[in-house]
């Protein structure tokens, strides 16, 4: 007898799709609608098959009650000084939504600034972006509702808080640029589309367009700056120079790590803005990136990967462009990759270097690319930094798996300017000491040396029994670096676990050579990678094969619920896929997934069809009767506002599972699916949604795992 009666998913044989000669059914294909009465009926039938079993989970009531103490402990931001006052973000514990305060100096009470709580019952509008006028005349911000892409820009008076009448609609992956008048503001939006446009729909987003909204006036008067009819999938943002006389345009076209560079003298307008700008294309091609870092004059400053995967610093005199006139400021680390770089103090270089997935933090002069000093960091991450080219100080927040946060603040106009502890919290009921961290590497199938964060208990036996909970994600130069998560460290500390991520290649652990290593042709490395961290695991005695949970999100679900599982069956105890990329065949078709082949190449290309088939996970699930390995216990998870990763993946591979795997008696463990409701891809989730989200991961993977919970 089975274990779980699925829902019946009703197959369209007549849905044979034909790429290139080679016939492909897609049964499943009518729950590409969402608003079909049949897909919500098929949502519907999950939801009330996998609710029961989570509530039902052992743990579950201690585990959220546990997570929801431990969460609840004060966070803050770096302090960003715009004019003559200190705003920074912060949140008591549980508030859904982070709060914005404003102080008149660091030690100054702090007063609410925009508070995203109370536009909300429950929490799920998001204050996406905001950026203050040169000299704090108004405040522009974004925000998005239900975890939807889609953002509304607003403006408001920073002084007294009142609102502005302009409102600016169809932003989305947008820039927020002031000209240093405050007269006006650059910004992205998207032509007007037929249907909804509330990120429940799938419709593509092309054609995105650059506008210059002036205050006060109508968006339909915004001028259009600039436009591609020619490339529908390029995205441009503009950021304006610090002397708030260039226009700098990147464009890119998808998710590669290129982008061409344009720029526009804005003092040159004999007019002002009052039509497409006279870009002066400096860079023309999408060989290489340039990022803006700065500039003296007509010499521009870039970090870039231009000859250099590693990234390096390079001038760029806009007087004499050609590129043999081009001058290395930073040379690139022989090992090292260079992360982010802002100048501080009109003539210094704040330089974070990654070196094996943990961060350094560097101080250059501008004129010479001399290294000044090094300042101290412990071993773990850099979670944010507050600084500008007009002030001598600045601000930088330091995490780790076990540090919640510590902000330093370091002001260079001092005669011994030193790093001091500007704010460090502590969380209630977590002890530090009760927690290892680790570093291994370990071999993946090609022999390539993988980097490993193991975070476990002190007094581990590696007797090849621990639970392990192995999380990773490979993919567009996105690196997974250390940094605090609770309900990790309650899996560590009340499950007995072992946290393990793997630094898989497509991230950008080490640069770009590691980015294209797990994309395209080479995708099937990042699944290789992933496996071999499993088997390094219980090869080293840390665990077994049955008590693995294996997770990841987004490109990370890919990763999980596909290759591995799909791959390798055996190898693993549950698998956690969060809104994941599950059907590779059709996934440029909706939203903005077009601007993912970049990583994984396009079905409509013949030679690409053979590598995306090859993985794909709604195509490599067996077909029933299925008498293989039993399969992991599945958790499959997706919101109804996702338009990054539209739930159609999720929904049509989870029809297809149930049926060709589920039905075998062999298959003991559950194969569930919840979708969640105004909920979207996780940026901006509302604590509450993230606590319930975490505490039916971890009790699912106690549940199916057998872990009991010890205090
Ligand atoms: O969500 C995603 C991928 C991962 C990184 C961002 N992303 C995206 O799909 C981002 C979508 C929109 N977008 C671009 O198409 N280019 C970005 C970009 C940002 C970060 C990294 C790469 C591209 C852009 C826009 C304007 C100016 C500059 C850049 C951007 O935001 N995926 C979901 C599953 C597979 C990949």
């Amino acid at each position: 007898v089975m274990a779980f009666r699925y829902p019946e998913a009703r197959r369209d044989l007549n849905q044979v799709d034909d790429y290139h000669g080679t016939k492909i059914p897609d049964p499943y294909a009518w729950l590409e609608d969402p608003d079909s009465p049949e897909t919500m009926a098929f949502v519907e039938k999950q939801n009330q098959l996998t609710m029961p079993y989570l509530e039902g989970c052992a743990v579950r009531a201690r585990f959220q009650q546990r997570l929801t103490e431990l969460y609840d402990y004060p966070k803050f931001s770096c302090p960003y000084k715009r004019g003559s006052r200190y705003f920074y973000f912060h949140n008591a514990g549980l508030q859904n939504q982070d709060v914005l305060y404003v102080q008149d100096s660091l030690d100054a009470p702090a007063s609410v600034f925009f508070d995203p709580n109370s536009l909300s019952e429950d929490g799920t509008v998001a204050l996406k972006m905001g950026r203050l006028s040169e000299e704090c005349e108004y405040f522009a911000y974004g925000l998005s509702s239900a975890g939807s892409d889609w953002v509304t820009l607003r403006f408001l008076n920073p002084v007294s808080l009142a609102p502005l009448p302009d409102v600016l609609e169809r932003v989305k992956f947008s820039c927020l640029a002031w000209t240093h008048d405050a007269r006006g503001i650059f910004y992205n939006c998207y032509p007007p589309q037929d249907g909804k446009a509330d990120g429940t729909e799938t419709t593509s987003n092309i054609n995105q367009k650059l506008f210059y909204h002036r205050i006060g006036t109508e968006q339909s008067d915004d001028v259009l700056v600039a436009e591609f009819p020619d490339h529908p999938k390029w995205h441009s943002s503009v950021t304006v120079s610090d002397d708030g006389r260039y226009a700098v345009l990147s464009i890119t076209e998808g998710c590669r790590p290129v982008n061409r560079l344009w720029y526009c003298d804005l003092q040159a307008l004999p007019d002002g803005i009052q039509g497409l700008l006279p870009w002066v294309r400096l860079v023309d091609d999408f060989e290489a990136q340039y990022s803006y870092v700065t500039n003296e004059g007509s010499v521009f400053t870039f970090r870039s990967n231009l000859d250099a995967p590693r990234y390096r610093l390079i001038n760029i005199d806009i007087q004499n462009p050609d590129r043999q006139n081009w001058t290395t400021l930073i040379p690139q680390h022989e090992k090292d990759v260079l992360g982010f770089v802002s100048c501080v103090n009109q003539r210094h270089l704040l330089v974070n270097y990654v070196h094996d997935v943990k961060d350094v933090l560097q101080l250059f002069e501008l004129s010479s690319g001399r290294l000044l000093r090094e300042l101290p960091l412990d071993v773990g991450t850099i979670a944010g930094v507050s600084c500008k080219k007009k002030h001598s100080e600045f601000f930088y927040k330091f995490t780790s798996f076990t540090t919640p946060g510590i902000i330093y603040h370091c002001d260079l106009s001092r005669p011994d300017p030193e790093p001091r502890v500007f704010r460090e919290v502590e969380v209630k009921g977590i002890n530090q000491e009760d927690f290892l961290t680790s570093q291994v590497f370990y071999p993946s199938k090609d022999g390539t040396s993988i980097p490993m964060f193991l975070v476990h208990a002190r007094n581990l036996e590696r007797d090849g029994t621990n639970p392990v909970f192995l999380y990773g994600y490979g993919g567009f130069e996105n690196s997974i670096q250390p940094h605090y998560n609770v309900a990790y460290l309650l899996f560590v500390r009340h499950l007995g676990g072992v946290l393990a991520v793997a630094n898989i290649r497509g991230g950008g652990e080490y640069g770009l050579t590691w980015h294209k290593a797990g994309t395209l042709d080479r995708k099937q490395n990042c699944f290789d990678d992933f496996q071999s961290a499993a088997e390094f695991l219980i090869r080293e005695r840390f665990t077994s094969a049955s008590r693995i949970a294996i997770n990841g999100a987004s490109n990370g679900g890919l990763l999980v619920a596909a290759a591995c599982m799909i791959q390798q069956p055996q190898l693993f105890g549950c698998v956690v896929a969060e809104v994941g990329v599950l059907d590779m065949l059709k996934f440029h078709k909706f939203t903005i997934g077009h601007a993912w082949t970049t990583d994984y190449g396009c079905a409509d290309d013949p030679e690409q069809f053979q590598w995306l088939i090859k993985y794909s996970p709604l195509h490599n699930l067996p077909e029933a009767p299925y008498s293989g390995p039993p399969y992991p216990a599945v958790l499959l998870l997706t919101a109804d506002h996702d338009d990054r990763v539209v739930p159609l993946h999720t929904l049509k591979f989870c029809a297809a599972l149930q049926r060709g795997v589920g039905g075998s008696p062999q298959q003991r463990q559950p194969l569930l699916l919840r979708v969640d409701t105004r909920s979207g891809h996780g940026a901006g989730k509302p604590t509450a949604k993230a606590i319930l989200e975490d505490t039916h991961i971890f009790a699912f993977i106690a549940e199916t795992l057998k872990l009991d919970w010890k205090d």
